[in-house]
């Protein structure tokens, strides 16, 4: 306990840099969300090679309150303060954590006026909004990564190492769980709203999706079952999603169980039921289970267990937390950085990754009957 509350005080007090550059990359955000101190601006803090310059939110009192509190020079409110803030020639890299069903709009906006764009998961509503905005960073020469910042993390990165040494054999199985108790999102909340992108696999799903299809090395081959439990409530929306995807494999196929739950029930109608942030694999020689491959910063844990030629049975566990104070957003945040200054990121990945996950989140959408999260309607800037 002890030593969590340690790596939380340090990823809310990073330590600063000894000397910093005297021409940073500007950042601003798009939204006073609630993710952006955790994700942006305090990883920032402890970079030497960028900021937070300003940020806009539809009120300007919001926009006031969230820069004076993060300490923030610029702050552009009311209804044009985003494109304000996509206007300011003194921004170079736009981070957006707006609701799912707008980071096309914006993402196409802030690529139109020249930033590069940290832009939060989901991409998008859509796979074809995703391509096109990657098509269009790529055509305008700039960066843009969709923000899956476990990927960028040591713990996850060994997780990975160890399935493709081959020590686990031939995988067999894979499963990426993510659910919160219900009560932790509120009614109101835009991961329940279906015009904003919402559901449980578009939100805690697109993790799962993404750790399944990132353990296994490749995209599914189909859709196996796929079912969705929803609530009068929240129209059209998925409090919890479980599908199993089929994947080729050099003998034959295996398959990954992906679940991700919103609002878990509570348990004989009072106790609420712990988060789980599992991925597991399961191989013809043995099986890993990555405790909090989400937010391994905080705490995690790998078991492996494999066998050994003479048929014993081993179990060892492992922990990676790299360097201290790093939490994933603080990683993910070296990578953009690396990448806008024409570095080699130490980790990266593609569009194509981007779209694939969004593609196979529509194939499980559409085998639930809910359908894929509406496109935008938004007039954008001609790619
Ligand atoms: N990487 C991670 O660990 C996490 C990522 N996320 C992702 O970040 C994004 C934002 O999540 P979160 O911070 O929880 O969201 P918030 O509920 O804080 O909403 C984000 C911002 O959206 C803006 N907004 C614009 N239009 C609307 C609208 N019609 N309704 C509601 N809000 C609107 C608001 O900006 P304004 O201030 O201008 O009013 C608000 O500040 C999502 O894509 C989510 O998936 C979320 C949590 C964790
Ligand atoms: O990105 C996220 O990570 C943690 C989850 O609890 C949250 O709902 C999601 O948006």
């Amino acid at each position: 306990m002890v030593f969590i509350l340690k790596r939380l005080y340090s990823a809310f007090y990073p330590p600063v840099p000894n000397s910093t550059s005297p021409t940073p990359l500007r950042f601003g955000i798009l939204g006073a969300a609630n993710i952006a101190p955790i994700a942006l601006v305090l990883p920032i803090k402890n970079h030497p090679d960028a900021v937070v310059h300003a940020v806009a939110a539809r009120d300007q009192k919001r926009a006031d309150a969230f820069a004076k509190k993060w300490g923030i020079r610029k702050a552009y409110g009311g209804s044009t303060a985003y494109q304000e803030l996509l206007d300011d020639p003194q921004v170079d890299a736009i981070y957006n954590p707006l609701p799912n069903g707008l980071h096309y709009e914006w993402t196409m906006k802030a690529l139109a006026a020249g930033k590069h764009v940290l832009l939060e998961k989901p991409s998008a509503n859509t796979s074809e909004e995703t391509r096109r905005m990657f098509e269009f960073a790529e055509k305008k020469g700039l960066v843009l990564l969709e923000a899956f910042h476990y990927r960028f993390h040591p713990a996850v990165r060994r997780a990975k190492e160890i399935v493709s040494s081959g020590e686990l054999g031939e995988i067999t199985r894979i499963e990426t769980s993510m659910s919160v108790p219900v009560g932790i999102i509120k009614a109101n909340d835009i991961r329940l709203q279906y015009n904003l992108g919402g559901g449980a696999l578009m939100d805690m799903g697109c993790y799962a999706m993404s750790m399944a299809r990132y353990l296994a090395g490749s995209n599914p081959v189909r859709v196996v079952t796929a079912s969705a439990d929803t609530e009068s409530a929240f129209p059209k929306i998925d409090v919890g999603t479980t599908a199993t995807l089929a994947f080729a494999s050099p003998t034959s196929e295996f398959t990954a169980n992906v679940r991700a739950v919103l609002r878990d029930p509570l348990r004989f109608g009072f106790i609420p039921r712990m988060p789980e942030l599992t991925a597991r694999v399961v191989g013809t020689q043995g099986e890993l289970t990555l405790f909090n491959f989400v937010l391994p910063w905080a705490y995690h844990y790998i078991t492996v267990q494999s066998t050994l030629k003479t048929g014993a049975k081993q179990t060892r566990t492992e922990k990676h937390y790299g360097k201290d104070s790093w939490t994933t957003y603080r990683y993910q945040l070296e990578a953009f950085v690396d990448k806008v200054r024409g570095r080699t990121p130490e980790h990266w990945y593609d569009a194509e990754d981007s779209i694939a996950n969004l593609q196979w989140i529509e194939h499980i959408y559409e085998e639930t009957g809910l359908g894929a999260r509406p496109a935008s309607t938004a007039q954008v800037p001609a790619e």
